[in-house]
C-alpha cells in the first residue's frame, strides 16, 4: 500500500491547548506522526512519497473563501499585533451574539475557531495544506487505479467544517479527498470515519448531500468531545436525509459493542453502492489514549482492517486522532496491514 507523507507536517507543532482549566502541552505533536511513518517502514507496508502540490482550487471545493483567506494570513496579521505566542481565540461567537465577521485577526479568530486547543503557529498555514495535499495525491491514485492508499495526514482534519478550525484540524483532508474523488467521476463515495471523536466537520460538509455516504462510531456527545454533534437522530437534511449514520456509544464501551457498530456501519455503505470508501482513521479507541475512552487493543486493530478490506472498494486512508504515540504507529500498521492481508 503506498503511504503519501510530507515532513511538512513539523511545522504545526502548537505549544499548548486549554484542558481541565489550566494550558497543557498540545496532544497533537509531530512524534505522532514520527511513529506512524517509522511503523510504515518498518512493515514494508509499500512506497513512500511526497504528496503533489494541487493548490487551493479542490481546497475551496469544500471549505469557505474567506476562512481560507483567515488561515492563510492570521499569523502574519498575529504577529503585526507584536505576539509571537500561539494564536488561539479569547471567546466565541455563541448564541444570540451577532454572526458578523469581524475586521481584526483577534476577532477573526474567535469567529472561525471552534475550540481553544488548535493553535495556529507560524507553520500551520504549510502544514494544513501539505496535509490537504496528501490526501489529494491519495485521491488522485485511487483514480488511477490504486486498490487502496494511505494519506498520512497531520494535522488531521475531521474536526473542520467548511469555516472553522477545531479538534486541532484545520482542512477537513477526508472531506477534501471525498469531494476529489466526486469532482474526478466516482459517482458515490462513502467517507466512514472511525476515530474516537465525532467527525462533526465532515458530517457538517456532507449534511445535504445524498452523493456522499457519511457514518461516524464514537463516544456519545452527551458526555464526549464535541459534545454537539454526532447524535444517532443526526441523518441529514433536504437531499442528503438518510444519507448520514451516527454510531455514538457510550463512553467504556466493549470491543464487541464497537465492532457491532462497524459492521452496521459497513452493511450501510455496501447498501449505499460507493464507488470508494474514504476512511477518518482516528486510532484513539485504543485502550491507552490519553483523551478518550473506548478499549480497543493493538491486535483490534488489524480485524478493523480486514472488516474494511472486506467492503472490496478503493480506499483512501487519511489519518486522524491517536494520542497514545507509543502505541500509535503500530495501531495505525495493523489497521492497513489488515486490510492488505484480506485484500
Ligand atoms: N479533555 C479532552 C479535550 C479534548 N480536546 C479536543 C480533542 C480533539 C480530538 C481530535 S481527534
Ligand atoms: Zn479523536
Amino acid at each position: 500500500m503506498l503511504t503519501l507523507y510530507s515532513d511538512s507536517h513539523r511545522l504545526q507543532h502548537g505549544r499548548s491547548e486549554l484542558i481541565d482549566g489550566t494550558l497543557k502541552p498540545c496532544f497533537e505533536t509531530p512524534s505522532r506522526a514520527d511513529m506512524v511513518l517509522a511503523a510504515v517502514r518498518e512493515r514494508d507496508l509499500g512506497d513512500v512519497i511526497h504528496p503533489r502540490r494541487h493548490g487551493l482550487a479542490p481546497i475551496l471545493r469544500v471549505h469557505d473563501e474567506g476562512y481560507v483567506r483567515f488561515l492563510e494570513t492570521a499569523w502574519q496579521r498575529w504577529t503585526a499585533l507584536g505576539r509571537d505566542c500561539d494564536a488561539l481565540p479569547k471567546m466565541w461567537q455563541i448564541r444570540r451574539l451577532r454572526e458578523t465577521v469581524p475586521e481584526q485577526v483577534e476577532g477573526q479568530l474567535c469567529y472561525y475557531s471552534m475550540d481553544c486547543g488548535t493553535p495556529i503557529t507560524a507553520g500551520t498555514w504549510q502544514a494544513a495544506t501539505a496535509a490537504a495535499d496528501a490526501a489529494l495525491t491519495g485521491a488522485e491514485r485511487l483514480i488511477g487505479g490504486e486498490r487502496a492508499v494511505f494519506a498520512l495526514t497531520r494535522p488531521p482534519g475531521h474536526h473542520a467544517a467548511s469555516d472553522y478550525c477545531g479538534g486541532y484540524c484545520f482542512f477537513n483532508n477526508a472531506a477534501i479527498a471525498a469531494q476529489a474523488l466526486r469532482d474526478h467521476g466516482m459517482r458515490r463515495v462513502a467517507v466512514l470515519d472511525v476515530d474516537y471523536h465525532h467527525g462533526n466537520g465532515t458530517q457538517d460538509i456532507f449534511y445535504r448531500r445524498s452523493d456522499v455516504l457519511f457514518l461516524s462510531i464514537h463516544g456519545d456527545p452527551r458526555t464526549e468531545y464535541p459534545f454537539f454533534l454526532g447524535h444517532a437522530d443526526e441523518k441529514g437534511e433536504d437531499e442528503g436525509l438518510g444519507y448520514n449514520f451516527n454510531f455514538p456509544l457510550a463512553a467504556g464501551s466493549c470491543v464487541s459493542t464497537w465492532f457491532f457498530a462497524l459492521d452496521c456501519a459497513l452493511e450501510q455503505i455496501a447498501r449505499f453502492g460507493a464507488d470508494a470508501l474514504v476512511v477518518s482513521l482516528g486510532v484513539d479507541t485504543f485502550r491507552g489514549d490519553p483523551i478518550s475512552r473506548f478499549q480497543l487493543e493493538t491486535p483490534d486493530f488489524t480485524t478493523l482492517g480486514a472488516r474494511l478490506a472486506g467492503l472490496k472498494l478503493p480506499t483512501l486512508f487519511c489519518l486522524e486522532g491517536g494520542y497514545a504515540v507509543g502505541p500509535i504507529g503500530d495501531n495505525v500498521a495493523n489497521v492497513l496491514c489488515g486490510f492488505e492481508a484480506r485484500a
